[in-house]
């Protein structure tokens, strides 16, 4: 998917883009009425706003005929009643667009998001995810935009025109014929010049956010930036985008200048042709009174400011397009049938047998690069699987693939005998519970970190599983206990608490397959025997697969996997495994030992 296109906006408002716009109408059809009683009232303003002109070019005339007083203060009273009239519908006509609009953006947020999580793992490989999140908001925003004002103002503007017209040809259809005679001309222009400047605004809009993506990422890693006293790079990276954003800003500025100098001369040039000629009309008596003329002027105006507005309506209408657009691929892009996990039948429980059966697999990203060749091995239920292996030799490929984040390119995995296409893959996760090297912790507190593994669980099994982590005597020792916030904006937990805070999670999860990816950092031991003392607790009586870079910490295993690039080299246990001479295993384990 290409998320942002460039030549696709060039092509403007077309059939195929404005079909695809209006499969968004679903998101609005359930506040239909709300919406129609709506259009209603902006009808009824937008009429009352017509009628304007015409009753103020009457009172002009009253009073050059020498009306009575009477007449002239019903007329000015008639327009006050115009006036209030058109203020209280334009008043409810907002309050309800607007309600329309956060509630059919609400769900759409909601649509997208929901949709947006369940995508599988190769839509996030290879996107920036921060660009992704501000460009989805700034794309919703401009919907947000379209719907309060742009439709509104679209209709108001057809309705001034059309009404405008017709009232004008009522007047004089000679004055009316001139002046369209010339409006169309400058609309043709200003249409084109228009669309021309589009292009601008939408790199911009890229450049910006570029620049923004900088921020989101700099502040996210800034112990990267820091730790490498890169400070001063990342002011200058930013400084380039926001100077080259500010130097296409500029010169779309020179556009938009010109752009509304030439509305300027059109329009009001336009104006001064037509009351030049309508003065003509009156001397010779086509026209009849000052009054008309005024009142046509005025109409004139409107007419030629709603001309101007919809040049304008028509860009945000091409933009919002292109966010709908960018939406709507998103949409479209396939998910992963995940489903409640929480409602798991009983003939998809596993008992914890797994097997690879001659697996191999390139990351869709790089399709050039096998990964995974012909990869073959079995682990009984209850097991402890070591995998051992260089770096890049494909250990977390496998487990990747394990926890179905990635299917195989060929060959097959097979939980407890059942293809693992084949099984529901909440169901297949559901009873997977992974301990990262780098444990991610949510902003909340250490409770919903814990509770993660299994949302809605009780106090006391949070308490528990902290405990059988060896992580509730820490936890205890902070003042606000379970209450503690952790993360971006609480306390930094240290690595081996960190650990066994994934610990926990993972046994309150209680799954059946266990994958534990050792951190590479070393703890200090007493961290480190807290942490292997949780992690051995966690891993009697289910199947474990362990990716092991310490391999001190896998002699125990039942089984140990020797993967280099992408192949399985050498399987057994340690014993078997150290008596092979010139072996991977042993070489490495030598190595380990001797530094
Ligand atoms: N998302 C990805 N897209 C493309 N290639 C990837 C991706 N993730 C890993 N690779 C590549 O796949 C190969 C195997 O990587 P993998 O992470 O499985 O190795 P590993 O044995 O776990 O290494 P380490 O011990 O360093 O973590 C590497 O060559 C790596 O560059």
């Amino acid at each position: 998917m290409q998320y942002f296109d460039l030549k696709q906006f060039k092509k403007g408002v077309s059939l195929r883009t404005l079909k695809k716009t209006l499969r968004l109408y679903k998101y609005v059809r359930p506040y239909w009425p709300e919406f129609s009683v709506g259009m209603l009232f902006l009808f009824i303003s937008s009429l009352a706003g017509l009628a304007f002109p015409k009753l103020l070019g009457e009172l002009v005339d009253s009073s050059a005929k020498g009306h009575l007083m009477q007449d002239i203060s019903r007329l000015g009273w008639l327009l006050v009643g115009v006036l209030v009239a058109q203020s209280v519908f334009s008043y409810f006509r907002i309050v309800l667009f607007v309600n329309v609009t956060e509630k059919t953006l609400a769900i759409l947020r909601q649509t997208i998001y929901n949709h947006l999580i369940k995508l599988p793992m190769r839509f996030f490989v290879g996107r920036r995810v921060g660009e992704l999140g501000s460009r989805i908001s700034s794309d919703i925003s401009m919907l947000q935009e379209t719907f309060t004002t742009t439709i509104a103002e679209f209709i108001r503007q057809i309705i001034v025109i059309i009404g405008g017209v017709a009232l004008l040809l009522h007047t004089s259809a000679k004055l009316t014929v001139f002046m369209l005679a010339i409006f169309p001309v400058v609309m043709l222009i200003a249409y084109f010049f228009g669309r021309y400047i589009r292009k601008f605004s939408k790199q911009v809009q890229t450049q910006v956010a570029e620049a923004n993506t900088i921020v989101e990422e700099t502040l996210q890693g800034i112990l990267n930036v820091k730790a490498f006293a890169n400070e001063f790079f990342e002011m200058n990276r930013y400084r380039q985008k926001t100077l080259q954003a500010a130097s296409t800003g500029m010169r779309s500025g020179k556009y938009r200048g010109a752009f509304s100098s030439f509305m300027i001369l059109g329009i009001f040039g336009a104006m001064v042709a037509v009351i030049w000629r309508g003065a003509l009309l009156i001397a010779t008596g086509e026209m009849q009174s000052t009054g008309e003329l005024f009142s046509f002027i005025i109409y004139s105006g409107f007419i030629g400011g709603s001309v101007t507005g919809l040049a304008e309506v028509y860009t945000s209408i091409q933009r919002s397009m292109g966010a709908t657009e960018n939406l709507l691929e998103i949409l479209d892009e396939p998910a992963e049938p995940i489903t409640d996990s929480a409602q798991l039948s009983p003939e998809h429980y596993l008992s914890g047998q797994i097997a690879f059966d001659n697996v191999s697999f390139h990351y869709p990203s790089r399709e050039d690069v096998r990964v995974l060749t012909d990869v073959s091995f079995t682990i009984a239920a209850d097991q402890q699987v070591a995998l051992v292996g260089p770096s890049g030799a494909g250990k977390s490929t496998i487990v990747s693939l394990l926890l179905r984040l990635y299917d195989p390119v060929e060959g097959a995995i097979t939980y407890d005998g059942r293809d693992g296409v084949r099984l529901p893959l909440s169901a297949l996760r559901a009873q997977m519970a992974v301990v990262p090297q780098d444990v991610f912790l949510f902003g909340g507190n250490i409770r919903e970190n814990i509770g993660y593994g299994k949302p809605g669980s009780s106090e006391e099994a949070i308490i528990e599983a902290a405990r059988k982590a060896n992580a509730w005597e820490f936890i205890q020792r902070f003042p606000d206990g379970l209450d503690t916030i952790v993360g971006e904006r609480g306390i930094q937990l240290s690595g081996g608490q960190r650990q066994r805070i994934a610990i926990a999670r993972a046994v309150l999860r209680d799954p059946r397959i266990l994958i534990l990816d050792e951190a590479t950092s070393a703890l200090d031991s007493e961290s480190e025997r807290l942490v292997q003392d949780a992690l051995e607790k966690l891993m009697e009586g289910r199947t474990s697969i362990v990716i092991a870079h310490r391999l001190s910490t896998v002699r125990k295993a039942d089984k140990i996997i020797v993967l280099d690039k992408g192949q399985i080299v050498e399987e057994g246990t340690h014993q078997e495994l150290m008596e092979m001479h010139g072996g991977l295993y042993k070489n490495l384990s030598e190595m380990q030992f001797t530094h």
